[in-house]
């Protein structure tokens, strides 16, 4: 039987207070498996579970992650998908950029197995600590192989939301991700996994290092000067814009240099929910598509930049960034 390959990378489900009062990343995957409620271990035994390989790949906090870590993470789970022996894929992580490795991993990898991350909002030394709930749901829907086709998603708080979608909501409370605007794909209900939602197939991106790219929310008042300088140092730019995608109107001209520059500049929106279209003049989309912006349909801004650092990391002609944009942006 195929094992469930569980990669852990710290976050606060492998996290525990220290003598100095820091909670800290400390426990590798085997100490996370290990503690598993003994229910799930009794599955195990009966079969009810595939066998569980572990495999420590870091143990940091999400914030700590970097473009690097999630270009060897992607490696790792392309080695997986291309072993035989592992049927599914957990990935233990912190909550804080979850959303932005699902969502890196839904560009990078084919849809053959399932990947399911997952992590906590209590730390391990909490006698309410989610993570042991959340990690035995994560086992379950690596075991399920009809959530194979629904790319990689995040497995918290009993609800199944996909890498393109989700969002990390709330700072606390053990719901911490939504799929904002359209609702979870499914939920683990009394030990069984529901797929309500099917998952559009979008296209693949090669596994290639990306590169540098800002990201910028836009302020009432903000200026074109201001965005010329944040761009500084960077291969392309995100901007969070107002609503449907519109900035103050010395932002297009600077958008414009930037294009000049060979510097592609995406936008995106302040918005939680909702597309972004070029509609108004005055400095509005329009204005930003003709000094030649990129919209990025509903992806957030981190998404939209994950997206970005990737098409410039496989020197990509910029002209295609249009159809990828299209592509994962609706
Ligand atoms: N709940 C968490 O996992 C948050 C933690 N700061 C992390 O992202 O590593």
């Amino acid at each position: 039987m195929s094992h469930i390959l569980v990669i852990s990378t710290g976050g606060t489900i492998a996290s525990l207070p220290q003598d100095n009062g820091d909670v800290k990343a400390v426990l590798q995957g085997e100490d996370l498996v290990r503690r598993l409620p003994v229910q799930n271990q009794q599955d195990q035994n009966q079969g009810k579970h595939r066998p569980i390989i572990v495999k420590t790949f870091t143990t940091i906090g999400s914030f700590a992650f970097t473009f690097e870590t999630l270009y060897e993470l992607g490696n790792v789970v392309q080695t997986a998908i291309a072993d035989e022996e592992v049927g599914g894929i957990v990935i233990t992580h912190g909550t804080d950029t979850m959303e932005e490795t699902a969502f890196f991993l839904s560009l990078t990898c084919q849809r053959k197995k399932p990947i399911v991350l997952t992590g906590a909002q209590l730390n391990a030394s909490e006698p309410a600590s989610d993570g042991l709930r959340n990690l035995s749901d994560a086992i379950r829907v690596a075991s399920c192989q009809e959530a194979a086709a629904l790319g990689p998603v995040i497995a918290f708080a009993g609800f199944l939301h996909a890498g393109r979608e989700v969002r990390k909501v709330d700072t606390s409370a053990l719901e911490a991700f939504q799929s904002v605007g359209f609702g979870p794909v499914g939920r683990v209900e009394h030990n069984k996994v529901i797929i309500r939602r099917k998952c559009t197939d979008y296209p693949l991106l090669p596994l290639q290092p990306m590169e540098r790219v800002g990201l910028v929310r836009l302020g009432i008042g903000m200026t074109g000067d201001e965005i010329l300088k944040i761009a500084e140092g960077y291969k392309g730019l995100v901007i969070e814009a107002y609503g449907l995608g519109n900035a103050h109107p010395s932002i297009a001209p600077a958008v414009q240099q930037l294009a000049n520059r060979k510097i592609p500049v995406v936008i995106t929106s302040r918005c939680l929910r909702g597309s972004v279209a070029p509609v108004y003049g005055g400095g509005g989309g329009r204005d930003l598509e003709r000094a030649g912006a990129f919209f990025a349909g509903d992806l957030s801004g981190e998404k939209a930049r994950i997206l970005l650092a990737l098409l410039i990391g496989n020197k990509l002609d910029h002209e295609a960034f249009y159809e990828w944009f299209n592509a994962w942006g609706h």
